[in-house]
């Protein structure tokens, strides 16, 4: 039997396709938002249905952004995998590369033989080639990427509102307006929205081409059609928007709900206005919204902080750091500090400001030692030093090294992405 990990051909796309399919495991305890996620126009697709689909799959073969690679098994793909070319916000505001793994599958019948590892081997050396000095996912199952030192530095949460408890602290006077607009008009506000969300929001990330196309007028599966709401300020700007539905449900205790599938803003006046108009609606008993950021506003604008309860909580983006100094380098940090870090028996002397860093080899003895996964969840400021000391897994050296890595790499806002890949 012999394997070949390579990349796949455009001419090899309806084969490629085959593994497809057993992308089953992924958890799908939220509901795909129809519009957000662009409904059946989202592509890449996670199963491609039609022959259509194969056809558009081998066109962006071709292209640059979408990289698979897959296990030839005497001569047959056994499994695949991709990285695609997006773009991250690292603390500081740079956008840096990074290469994004989906669409991870090996056959039922070829699992547990080193497949997938073979292939992860193969597309993180690319990325290296490339010059990523990260790499990212979204994890079907905890249990398999750490292993390649992915770890979680995103988090979401799922939150719910009853309408009754809804009050806000504030007497609200909008300087701007509410507009309910159409899926087209929304599909033209919401690619520019994007880009200046993720200007400014860590770990935010540029949407694959096509991710706005299911915008223009999708009815959503089933659950009730996406509306699709906007803010504009005194001047008329746009500068928020929210996509929602209500769905029907002959269950009274799922009738009711309005669902928020998305909703950004740039100012306070923009968010506030949004979620007021969202939390009163009439003929709604409560609010769910889902892949909301874990430091979400709201609870603090309302009187009751309760009212906002907590339903869940999932980890989002996992990072992998591919290059210490590269990486360590391309951010800033919230003070400043020097540190030795340990990172898998490397030691790195880490000079560290508000403007920047640099990150040099070095023979001084360590302040702390970590691992690539730990320092892929601290990379964003997701998760603190001092939790993972607690697990033991930062070794503090030098006694309050800990807290002065956390103090470093402390963010102003917690890292999120709404838009995945
Ligand atoms: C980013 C994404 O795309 S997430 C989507 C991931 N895909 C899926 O969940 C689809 C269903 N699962 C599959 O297709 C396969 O099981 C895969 C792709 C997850 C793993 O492929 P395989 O070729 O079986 O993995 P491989 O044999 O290389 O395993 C490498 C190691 O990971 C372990 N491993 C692999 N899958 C799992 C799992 N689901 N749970 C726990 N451990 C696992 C193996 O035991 C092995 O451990 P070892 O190095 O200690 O021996």
């Amino acid at each position: 039997m012999t394997t070949e990990i390579r990349p796949v051909t455009p001419a090899e796309a309806a084969e490629y396709l085959r593994v497809l399919p057993y992308v089953n495991g992924f958890p799908q305890e939220e509901p795909e938002p129809s519009a957000w996620y662009a409904g059946s126009a989202a592509w890449p697709p996670q199963v491609p249905k039609t022959a259509a689909d194969v056809d558009r799959y081998a066109e962006d073969l071709h292209a640059d952004w979408f990289r698979p690679q897959a296990a030839f098994v005497d001569g047959k793909i056994a499994g695949g995998s991709a990285i695609v070319s997006v773009q991250l916000t690292v603390p500081g505001g740079r956008q840096v590369a990074l290469g994004g793994v989906t669409s991870t599958a090996v056959l039922p019948t070829y699992r547990r033989r080193g497949l997938l590892r073979q292939i992860m081997s193969a597309m993180l050396d690319d990325c290296r080639e490339r010059g990523e000095f990260l790499a990212g996912l979204s994890a079907s199952e905890g249990t398999i990427y750490g292993r390649y030192g992915f770890s979680p530095a995103t988090f979401q949460h799922r939150w719910e509102v009853r309408r009754t408890d809804a009050a806000f602290r504030d007497d609200f006077a909008d300087p701007g307006s509410l507009d309910l607009v159409d899926a087209a008009a929304a599909a033209e506000v919401w690619p520019v929205l994007h880009e200046q969300v993720r200007a400014v929001r860590v770990g935010e990330i540029s949407p694959l081409p096509g991710k706005w196309d299911g915008l223009g007028g999708l009815p959503a599966d089933g659950s009730g059609l996406a509306h699709h709401l906007l803010h504009r300020d005194a001047t008329g700007a746009v500068d928020g928007a929210a996509i929602f539905r209500l769905p029907w449900s002959p269950d009274p205790a799922q009738a009711g709900v309005l669902q928020v599938e998305a909703l950004e803003a740039l100012t306070v006046d923009a968010y506030r206005a949004l979620w007021g108009l969202l939390l009163d609606f009439d003929l709604t008993k409560r609010v769910v919204a889902a892949r909301r950021p874990v430091d979400e506003p709201l609870r603090w604008m309302l009187t009751n902080p309760r009212a906002l309860k907590l339903t869940r909580t999932r980890d989002n983006l996992w990072l992998r750091i591919l290059d210490v100094p590269a990486a360590l380098e391309a951010r800033t940090y919230a003070a400043t500090d020097a540190l030795v870090l340990e990172v898998e028996s490397a030691r790195w002397l880490l000079d560290a400001g508000p403007d920047g860093a640099s990150c040099t080899p070095t023979d001084r003895a360590a302040d702390l030692t970590l691992g690539a996964n730990e320092l892929g969840s601290l990379y964003l400021g997701g998760v603190r030093a001092s939790e993972f000391a607690c697990s033991r897994r930062v070794v503090e050296h030098t006694l309050g090294a800990v807290s002065r890595l956390d103090a470093l790499l402390r963010p102003d806002r917690a890292p999120h992405n709404a838009v995945g890949f």
